[in-house]
């Protein structure tokens, strides 16, 4: 990935530093220990309001579902516009291992286009999850059609993420399964059936199954028995991508999903830009009261990032779909929010940095499953925000947060992507603001150092990619 340099300190390519010390420690944080390794970013303030058109680049989501979808297939298809990232590259490979043939075109920093040939899934081979919540609960099923033991492990903090309910699943369907998280060795085959388990932890416990499901002989339904199943839009996701691909799914009861088996015809997709990724930019108009131009937002998405607009827009932004795309423009008034983020809890880190900044207290809610995400979130947005001086309280599902002014400081990211990208929204405005391993934007967002500093260009028109 490029190197991260700063805009406010003009083109040079800025050195991160290390930490001198390990910065005021918040006791009793439930947070991670943090790397004191890592560099630090001095996030770059914006000279003025922000004028960018910031095209993004693929769906995570997409991209990895319509990875598995190819390789489950029943003949070669293609993926268009695939994301080049940690996360989609260790899906890629994945899938590879497990035996397809993945050939890459039209490669860019961010982008690929994937020619994927189904073969046999095979076992005997490893995966590497990284921190990937789409590799970890996407994967596990598709190695259950093979033959031969398929041995999973990830990141240090990724063995902390939830893996009980699919795990569980795919043993009540006939694998053994050795562990009840990462790292672990699974074994079919499975032929498949009824399953009832908690997702209440995490969406991607369905995704992962239903992905799979009409490979197994008698197809698969899943049945949820818990409290509400968080991300909804991205199970809507999976069942939309599953039909466009010939796949029968009923999902007309509350909570059941059941998938007939049967061909998957994958053929031809093209991804759309990752519409939660879009959030920091979009940020960036609303608290320097400019304007930020997204290319190619689609009018109808299953993307949960689409709320974006009506968030944003309660926040204070005027949001319009232009020629050019979606339109967010700051107003000069950023007002708190009291918003239930169950079905987008992946917009919670932006929407709490905005809180941060706003002129009246925020209630974030429905998100206690985001403790289970790439960090605990909660624990992480409350200790990063009050580091930097500012007012925010954890509760059972979510943050209060209330107007406090900010002071320059270290904001960790605990291998966080979106925390990473939080970070630079308040470093917009907060002078003395560093980032902790602005590298880890990696994960779903390989060039977000460059499309920043584009984006704050010097003639306040910068493209962002
Ligand atoms: O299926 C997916 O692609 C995702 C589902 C959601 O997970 P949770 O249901 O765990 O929130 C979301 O937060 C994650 O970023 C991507
Ligand atoms: C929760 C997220 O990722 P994952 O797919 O690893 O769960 C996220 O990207 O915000």
């Amino acid at each position: 990935m490029a190197s991260p340099q700063s805009a406010s300190g003009g083109a040079e390519p800025h050195a991160t530093r290390q930490h001198d010390v390990d910065g005021p420690r918040v006791d009793g944080s439930r947070v991670d220990e943090h790397r004191v390794d890592a560099p630090l970013w001095p996030a770059p303030v914006a000279a003025g309001p922000v004028r960018a058109t910031v095209r993004l680049p693929g769906s995570k989501s997409v991209t990895n579902r319509a990875l598995v979808l190819a390789a489950l297939a029943d003949a070669p298809g293609t993926v268009r516009l695939a994301l080049r990232s940690r996360d989609a590259d260790l899906m890629a490979a994945a899938l590879r291992a497990l035996g397809a043939e993945m050939t890459p075109s039209n490669e860019s920093a961010d982008s690929v286009d994937w020619s994927v040939t189904p073969r046999p899934v095979r076992g005997g081979v490893s995966i590497d999850a990284g921190l990937a919540g789409t590799v970890m609960r996407f994967v596990p099923p598709v190695a259950a059609l093979a033959g031969g033991p398929v041995f999973f492990d990830g990141d240090p903090h990724a063995r902390k993420r939830p893996m009980g309910p699919i795990l569980g699943a795919l043993r009540a369907l006939g694998a053994s399964v050795d562990n009840d998280a990462l790292p672990f060795t699974i074994r079919g085959p499975i032929s498949g059936g009824e399953v009832v388990l908690d997702a209440s932890v995490s969406s991607q416990m369905v995704s992962g199954l239903l992905l799979a499901g009409a490979r197994f002989e008698k197809g698969v339904t899943v049945r949820h028995d818990g409290p509400p199943v968080p991300s909804m839009p991205h199970i809507e996701m999976t069942v939309q991508m599953l039909r466009r691909a010939g796949v029968e799914v009923d999902d007309t009861e509350t909570d059941v999903w059941r998938v007939q088996a049967g061909p998957v015809r994958a053929g031809d997709v093209t991804v759309e830009p990752d519409l939660s990724n879009a959030a920091p930019f979009l940020a960036a108009a609303l608290v320097t009261g400019g304007a930020v131009v997204v290319p190619d937002w689609p009018e109808e998405t299953t993307q949960g990032g689409d709320a974006l607009r009506g968030l944003l827009a309660e926040m204070g932004a005027r949001v319009e779909r232009v020629p050019e795309g979606l339109r967010v423009t700051g107003t000069g008034s950023l007002r708190g929010i009291d918003a239930d983020l169950r079905d987008v809890s992946e917009l919670t880190p932006t929407i709490a940095a905005l809180a941060a900044l706003a002129d009246g207290p925020s209630r974030i809610r429905g998100v206690a499953h985001i403790r289970g995400h790439e960090t605990d979130r909660i624990a992480a947005l409350a200790t990063e925000i009050n580091r930097l001086g500012g007012d925010a309280r954890e509760t059972d599902d979510g943050l209060e947060i209330r107007p406090r002014p900010l002071t320059g400081g270290v904001f960790r990211s605990y291998a966080d992507h979106r925390m990473a990208t939080a970070g630079a929204v308040v470093g917009l405005v907060v002078p003395g603001v560093e980032v902790e391993d602005i590298a880890t934007t990696a994960k779903t967002l390989p060039e977000f150092p460059r499309m920043w500093a584009a984006m704050l260009g010097s003639e306040g028109l910068g493209e962002g990619r």
